[in-house]
């Protein structure tokens, strides 16, 4: 069922990692990776389910999102591409990792 409650805290959780306060390393997940623009064309070979912060405000603001653990598996989604295709040492792998510390703690809340 959908509990109102329940994904009124996704919409506040999404809120958080999309302020302005995170930009520093969030802005790689706030819209869907643009393989042209970054020149990253195996992008869509590597990622088959690709997934930002803006699609998920999209499939929320739709009521997509059953439960909680859907709108979860998500942003845990997005975070998987990124270390897929990010390298480990590489700057973008280390902003999922900081973003994803940040959602851990809200989500726990
Ligand atoms: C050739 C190349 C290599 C790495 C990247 N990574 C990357 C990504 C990215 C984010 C999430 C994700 O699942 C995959 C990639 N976002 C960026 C941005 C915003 C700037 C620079 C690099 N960026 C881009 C191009």
């Amino acid at each position: 069922k959908k509990y109102a409650a329940e994904l009124k805290f996704c919409s506040q959780v999404l809120k958080e990692l999309q302020s302005k306060k995170y930009e520093a390393f969030s802005y790689p997940f706030l819209l869907p990776v643009d393989p042209v623009a970054l020149n990253c064309p195996s992008y869509f070979k590597v990622i088959k389910k690709p997934m930002d912060l803006s699609t998920i405000q999209a499939k929320l603001n739709n009521n997509e999102y059953e439960t909680g653990d859907e709108f979860e598996e998500d942003v845990r989604l997005m975070f998987r591409n990124c270390y897929k295709f990010n390298p480990e040492s590489s700057p973008v792998n280390a902003m999922g990792h900081r973003l994803e510390m940040i959602f851990d703690k809200k989500w726990a809340e």
